[in-house]
């Protein structure tokens, strides 16, 4: 009762958070979105409102009759004719892109070459090819390059960073990710399922590699299994859901399971979003007759939005036994515990303020903005390597599925850095 009463209160307050808000510096950062983009709302306009040092400034959609209404809607005050119009606005300091995937990598560099700092949605682009050209671009090198950041929004969230605390990343034995995504989300003709504009469900839920990953603290050996069910003509060539088997550094091991194609009951009543992560059997006493072996499960809930709700389980089962060769068990005990961490204070980390209705997007926005100004922020934070990295684990997974690597864009900036 008093869980459920909680997420009402957090609901409520994320939906309307408590006012009066701070007022906007004067050098607060002026971003502007490329489209009118359906996540633009929860990812950044929302989180601008309550940053003191972020003003939402403009919109630009192919369409500028849509860009108006959608300027109305969210309170944007300038709406610019095409996304070229907003990349040559002198006005603004940093570009949102929430475009599809497949044309990330095009925005995100003409983007960079005017200067203009980049909070790129996820996936970052569509493989390995189109990261490394991006990510090692001579733009983004020197003292004052622009900050290029890859919207891996769960990064930033104090459940997370708690979470990845918890675990002996060198001696996990197996982590097993699952993000079951509703069916009734995305019609069959979603900008997810279109093979040309980089669609697929790994693509998508990418947040199932980049948590192996991030829970490891080290990259894949081998994609040692990809089963994926396709979606239906015309869209054949991209993926609804998958299944996918892992080898990692110490011999460990993984599987991820993601599907646009779920049931709502999927999501809320059978495995639901989680991560879960089995530690090497330790022995933690060790003696000549009998020794104390222990094996830590660590299992955070709801890793892409932890600000709604989540909870992280620690089981541990510790056992007596023999060492005379027999492994005799003698006793064996089980113990489950549970932890929420809203805010940085309920992680224990210091010198960081936070609050528990600011969603993952306000985090990752506060840690933008760190970035930008040359602050140290919490540390936490996407790197160059990193989204390489996490595009090459896609591709892995595309490589040993019967379905081909997303193709690379044709767009190749000029000598002077225009388009
Ligand atoms: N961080 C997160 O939690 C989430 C991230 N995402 C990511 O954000 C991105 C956008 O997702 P979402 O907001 O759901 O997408 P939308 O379906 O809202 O599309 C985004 C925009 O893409 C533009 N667009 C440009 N070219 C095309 C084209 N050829 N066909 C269709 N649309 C086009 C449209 O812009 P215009 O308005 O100019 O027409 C549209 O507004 C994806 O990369 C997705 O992975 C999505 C959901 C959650
Ligand atoms: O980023 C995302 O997170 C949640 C999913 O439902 C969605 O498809 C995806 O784009």
């Amino acid at each position: 009762m008093a869980g459920l009463f909680g997420f009402l209160h957090r609901f409520w307050q994320i939906s309307s958070p408590p006012t009066p808000q701070q007022p906007k510096t004067a050098n607060a950062l002026k971003f502007g979105i490329l489209g009118a983009a359906n996540i633009a709302p929860m990812a950044l306009i929302k989180p601008a409102k309550l940053h003191p040092e972020v003003v939402v400034q403009a919109v630009a959609a192919r369409d500028k009759k849509k860009a108006t209404a959608y300027a109305k809607k969210h309170g944007i005050p300038q709406v610019l004719d095409s996304y070229e119009d907003m990349l040559n606005d002198p006005t603004i300091d940093a570009i949102f892109i929430p475009l599809p995937n497949g044309l990330h990598y095009e925005w995100a560099l003409k983007a960079l070459a005017k200067g203009k700092h980049v909070i790129l949605e996820k996936p970052s682009v569509s493989n390995a090819t189109e990261a490394e050209l991006l990510f090692r671009s001579p733009i983004l090198q020197g003292p004052k390059a622009p900050v290029l950041l890859e919207a891996f929004h769960y990064r930033f969230h104090p459940a997370w960073l708690h979470f990845v605390s918890l675990l002996d990343q060198a001696n996990i034995a197996h982590a097993n990710v699952h993000m079951p995504i509703p069916k009734l989300l995305f019609g069959d003709d979603d900008i997810r399922f279109r093979y040309e504009l980089a669609g697929g469900a790994m693509m998508d839920l990418t947040y199932t590699m980049s948590i192996l990953r991030g829970v490891f603290g080290s990259e894949p050996e081998e994609c040692t299994g990809c089963e994926v069910v396709p979606m239906p003509p015309p869209n054949e060539l991209c993926d609804g859901s998958f299944s996918g088997t892992w080898t990692f550094p110490n011999s460990a091991t993984a599987e991820m399971h993601g599907s646009l194609r779920a049931s709502v009951a999927d999501l809320l009543w059978k495995e639901g979003i989680y991560v879960a992560v089995t530690h090497k059997p330790e022995v933690i006493v060790p003696g000549e007759y009998k020794e104390v072996v222990r094996t830590r499960k660590v299992t955070l809930h709801n890793f892409v939005q932890p600000a709604l709700w989540h909870r992280i389980d620690l089981e541990e089962e510790t056992v007596v036994r023999r060492t005379d060769g027999s492994g005799e068990v003698l006793s064996k005990t089980n113990t489950k515990t549970h932890k929420k961490v809203y805010t940085f204070q309920d992680a224990g980390i210091s010198g960081h303020d936070s609050k528990p209705y600011w969603v993952t997007y306000s985090h990752q926005l506060d840690a933008f903005v760190d970035r930008v100004r040359g602050r140290e922020g919490t540390g936490a934070w996407v790197d160059a390597e990193d989204s390489i990295n996490q595009m090459r684990m896609i591709d892995m997974a595309y490589e040993k599925s019967s379905l081909p690597v997303r193709p690379t864009s044709k767009f190749r900036l000029t000598e002077g850095g225009a388009a």
